[in-house]
C-alpha cells in the first residue's frame, strides 16, 4: 500500500470543518480522480496529503509511515516523493520551459546547486526525455510567460514527473483549459504516469473527466467522503447526490 488516510478531519482557525474523518487507502499504480461540489474538501484534502496544511484529526500513512509529526527534513523527504500539480501551473514564468522543469529536481539538491542552477549532464538529458514525453521540446529556449494555458501545463508535468515521484498529487490541472485542451492534458498526464508507474490522485470538476480517465473516482460533499468506487458505479443519481447542495453552496 502506498497511502493510507485514515479517519482525518480538518478543521481551519476559522472553525469551518473542510474534512470530516476521511478514510481511503490507495495501491501503487492507482489513478484515483476526487470530485465533489465546490467547498466540498477536495483541496484541503491534498494539502492535507503533501504536508501544505496540517490535519486536525487523524493520521496519513505514506508507504506505511505516519506523516504527522515528521522533522523538517523529514518532511522535506516526503515531500520529494511527491509530485505535485496545479491549476494556475506555478512555473516561474520568467525562466525558460527546461529551466522550470529542471526545478523538478530542486528537492534533490543543496541550496546552493539549486540557486546557481547546477544540474548534471545526467539530469540535463532527461529534463529533455521528459520534454518529449510532453511534445514540447522545440519550446524548451522559450519563456514561460509567452506558452498558452495548455503548454504551461505540459511543462508542469514534465517538472512534475522529473522529480520521480512516487505519488503524484494534481488540484483542479484542467480548471484553467478549455474543454478540448482539457482531454489533451489528461492524455499526456494519463500515458505518462501509466508507462512511468507513477500512482496518481487528481482533483476534478468535471464528472465525465473523471469517469473517462480514472480506475476509482472518491467523492466528497461538505467534507465526508459519500462514494469511492470505480467509474461504472458511479450513476447518474449518485452524480445528482454529490452535487445536490451545489446552487445553494
Ligand atoms: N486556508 C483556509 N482557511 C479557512 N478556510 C478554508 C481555507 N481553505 C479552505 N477553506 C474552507 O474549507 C472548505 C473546503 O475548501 P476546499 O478548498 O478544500 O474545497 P474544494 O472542494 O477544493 O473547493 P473548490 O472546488 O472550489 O476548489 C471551504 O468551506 C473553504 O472555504
Amino acid at each position: 500500500m502506498l497511502l493510507s488516510v485514515k479517519n482525518i478531519s480538518k478543521e481551519y482557525n476559522n472553525g469551518i470543518t473542510a474534512l470530516k474523518n476521511v478514510s481511503f487507502d490507495v495501491e501503487k499504480g492507482e489513478f484515483i480522480s476526487i470530485i465533489g461540489p465546490s467547498g466540498s474538501g477536495k483541496s484541503t484534502l491534498l494539502r492535507s496529503i503533501n504536508k501544505m496544511i496540517d490535519i486536525s484529526q487523524g493520521s496519513i500513512l505514506f508507504e506505511n509511515r505516519n506523516i504527522e509529526n515528521l522533522k523538517k527534513r523529514e518532511i522535506e523527504l516526503v515531500r520529494r516523493e511527491i509530485g505535485m500539480i496545479f491549476q494556475n501551473y506555478n512555473l516561474v514564468e520568467r525562466l525558460t520551459v527546461i529551466e522550470n522543469v529542471l526545478h523538478g529536481r530542486l528537492g534533490y539538491k543543496s541550496i546552493f546547486a539549486g540557486i546557481l542552477g547546477i544540474y548534471s549532464e545526467e539530469e540535463k538529458k532527461e529534463a529533455f526525455t521528459f520534454l518529449e514525453k510532453v511534445n514540447m521540446t522545440k519550446y524548451a529556449y522559450q519563456k514561460c510567460n509567452e506558452l498558452s494555458g495548455g503548454q504551461k501545463q505540459r511543462v508542469g508535468i514534465a517538472r512534475a514527473i522529473m522529480q520521480k515521484p512516487k505519488l503524484l498529487l494534481c488540484d483542479e490541472p484542467i480548471a484553467s483549459l478549455d474543454p478540448k485542451t482539457s482531454e489533451n492534458i489528461m492524455d499526456y498526464l494519463k500515458k505518462i504516469v501509466t508507462e512511468l508507474k507513477i500512482t496518481c490522485i487528481v482533483n476534478l470538476h468535471q464528472v465525465d473527466i473523471a469517469k473517462k480517465y480514472s480506475n476509482r473516482i472518491i467523492a466528497l460533499n461538505k467534507g465526508e467522503k459519500i462514494f469511492d468506487d470505480k467509474p461504472e458505479y458511479l450513476t447518474n443519481d449518485t452524480i445528482e447526490f454529490i452535487y445536490k447542495d451545489e446552487e445553494q453552496d
